[in-house]
């Protein structure tokens, strides 16, 4: 059935979270939709302002379409091959034409790029760009700067260049700041608009030439992708998880944002909405896991370069999560003009959990380390000395409550998983200090392994369900427990593990396999109940299928999973099953992790789990 973008009911509304494609020059990221619509982008960084927000309201908060005029009777796009260039192809009643998008690597301010291209007919396309700096609330001053147009307002400068070395086009305003153009090309024939931002204090940069930009992009990303060591069945699903990792890492730093976007909703019109754009230490060791086993060593060298920046200082004042540069003051607010991805408010930036203390972050970089270490990176000098005094600083800490792996905003508690990644920091450090020679207690730090050992199997475990637990003392289940035969605190064969994983199976779990974290419960996460599946944890429930030897099982999950991702390959935090649908922030680090974890280990069974000690 066509349709036409610009009457359509919906014109102007978000697309669904799954009609997205990512767009990155790995300082920043956009959200592109199937209608050639640019609804998200922050500027100049991941955590900047928006300029375009309609993602989380409507058009109104700022966009950029370009899209056929008349009726389409379908559109479809791909990334060309290895790469983050978006191809969108629409076929109208009067041809076919292609939206070529991308946004260069940085040089030295952020531009975006589109190129026009008509392949078949002559078909008439309509452009609008509406700029609304601070995430949708500001209205920009237009200005005409010879080649360009310039809107700026307060420290924000975007200059468009239009029609650039192609087909011309004239671009009106509106005296609202919206600025449009219709133009038609014919077979053969190609126009490219450029966007760059820049600090309103200074002149617009000279215009680049969009054809070279977009062949340049391409050629950067497939030397990238070329680095690719898995050569498993799963690799184009692999190839594209590990791009858009790379989309996710601030280039400058190393840092690993956790999604692009904030406030995409766990539940459609829910409150747990939260702002993702910035580095988390678990889901950004997690990531560099991923990287690293893929053969992606600078990206772990300059991860553990950033680590030991941001966390520089007292491991008293340690946090879970940084902003890309290593800030430290990432404090929420709601942003009451925003009404959210379809209602979904409050809208958030800034995010509370940061103040949270989360113990098993401390596992997590300790293995990460390691597993860095095992495989050759070479680490600053000062690395031992900063894993000894995260030890010195846990073992004071390990048997006091949290708020876990999921940073619930209920009180909090004595979270299984979390001990068992305190379990986890000790055995790695044991690990280390065998393997590599570097000095330190060891026979005191096996105690603490072994005191923390007995602790979790006397407290969070249920005999009478045959499953360990959410936390001590409830009976409750949790799917981050599947993570403790994968981080190998107790062997696959022993009769503990399988019992967690058929009590999750059977209470977390639909037919499917689709796996939920908990059942949410107020008393415990402080919100109303009501999310979707959570991808991560799918993939972690199908490694432990396989490592319970249930490869048949593991496989048909895993292939389950697969199905979700969009047309282009991504994924977002969560999946509603009943509705169909993405939920949760776009594309997520976590998701596209455990994804290319999963691959490996149902491509050669053998190989220990990617979270393992590398034993
Ligand atoms: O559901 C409540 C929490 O949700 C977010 O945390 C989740 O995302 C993090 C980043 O991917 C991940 O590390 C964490 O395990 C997830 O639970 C949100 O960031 C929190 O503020 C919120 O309390």
């Amino acid at each position: 059935m066509p349709i036409t973008y610009w009457t359509h009911p919906k014109a102007g509304m978000p697309a669904r979270i799954e009609d997205y494609a990512i767009l990155g020059d790995t300082q920043s990221a956009a959200l592109v939709g199937r209608d050639g619509s640019i609804d998200w982008l922050c500027l100049p960084r991941f955590d900047s302002d928006a300029c375009f927000a309609a993602l989380l309201g409507d058009e109104r908060h700022g966009r950029w379409q370009i899209a056929p005029q008349g009726a389409v009777r379908a559109a479809h796009r791909r990334y060309r091959e290895g790469s983050l260039v978006l191809e969108t192809t629409f076929e109208t009643e009067e041809g076919v034409v292609r939206v070529v998008d991308c946004m260069p690597p940085r040089q030295r301010d952020p531009d975006l790029v589109r190129v026009v291209e008509c392949v078949s007919g002559s078909v008439v396309m309509r452009m609008e760009l509406k700029i609304r700096f601070g995430y949708g609330a500001t209205l920009p001053w237009i200005r005409v700067n010879g080649a360009c147009i310039t809107a700026l307002a307060g420290p924000d400068a975007l200059s468009l260049y239009p029609g650039a070395g192609g087909v011309g086009m004239t671009i009106e305003e509106d005296g609202e700041a919206v600025l449009r153009a219709e133009f038609r090309l014919a077979a053969g024939e190609r126009t490219g608009l450029v966007l760059v931002w820049h600090p309103s204090t200074e002149a617009p940069p000279a215009g680049l030439d969009p054809f070279a930009e977009i062949d340049a992009t391409d050629a950067w990303w497939s030397a990238w992708a070329a680095r690719c060591t898995y050569e498993g069945p799963f690799r184009g699903a692999v190839l594209r998880s590990l791009l858009t990792l790379k989309a996710l890492t601030y280039l400058p730093s190393g840092g690993i944002v956790a999604a692009a976007t904030t406030s995409l909703p766990e539940a459609l019109g829910g409150v747990r909405n939260w702002d993702y754009r910035f580095c988390w230490l678990r889901d950004a060791t997690f990531s560099l896991l991923a990287l690293m086993e893929s053969g992606y060593q600078d990206e772990a060298q300059a991860w553990c370069d950033w680590l030991l920046r941001a966390v520089a200082g007292h491991p008293a004042q340690f946090q879970i999560m940084y902003g890309v540069l290593g800030e430290r003051r990432l404090t929420e607010i709601e942003l009451p003009w925003l009404p959210g991805y379809e209602g979904s408010a409050p809208v958030r930036i800034g995010n509370a959990a940061v103040d949270q203390f989360q113990l098993d972050v401390f596992g997590e970089v300790m293995n990460c380390i390691h597993h860095a270490r095992r495989l050759g990176v070479t680490l600053d000098a000062e690395t031992w000395g900063f894993q000894r005094a995260l030890l010195d600083h846990l073992e004071l800490r390990w048997r006091e409550p949290d708020e876990g792996i999921w940073e619930v905003r209920g009180p909090r508690r004595h979270f299984t998983h979390s001990k068992v990644m305190a379990w986890v920091s000790f055995d790695r450090a044991i690990r280390d200090a065998e393997s590599f020679g570097l000095p330190g207690p060891v026979e005191h730090w096996k105690e603490v392994r072994e005191a923390i050992h007995a602790d979790v199997c006397a407290h969070g475990f249920d005999a009478r369900r045959n499953s360990f637990t959410q936390y001590y003392g409830t009976d409750a289940l949790d799917a981050s427990l599947l993570l403790v035969p994968l981080v190998g605190f107790l062997p696959a064969e022993d009769p503990r593990i399988a019992g967690t994983v058929a009590a999750i199976q059977a209470d977390l779990t639909d037919e499917s396999g689709l796996t939920l974290r908990y059942r949410p419960d107020p008393a415990t996460d402080g919100l109303p109940p009501g999310e979707g599946a959570f991808i991560a944890c799918t993939a972690w429930l199908a490694d432990c299928l396989a490592l319970l030897g249930q490869l048949d099982e593991a496989r048909r999950l895993f292939d389950r999973l697969l199905s979700f991702q969009n047309d282009v390959g991504l994924l977002s935090e969560e999946y509603d099953v009943k509705h169909a649908r993405f939920l949760g922030n776009f594309p997520q680090a976590l998701s596209h992790t455990a994804l290319v974890n999963t691959a490996r280990i149902l491509s050669v069974p053998h190989v220990p789990a990617p979270l393992c000690g590398g034993r």
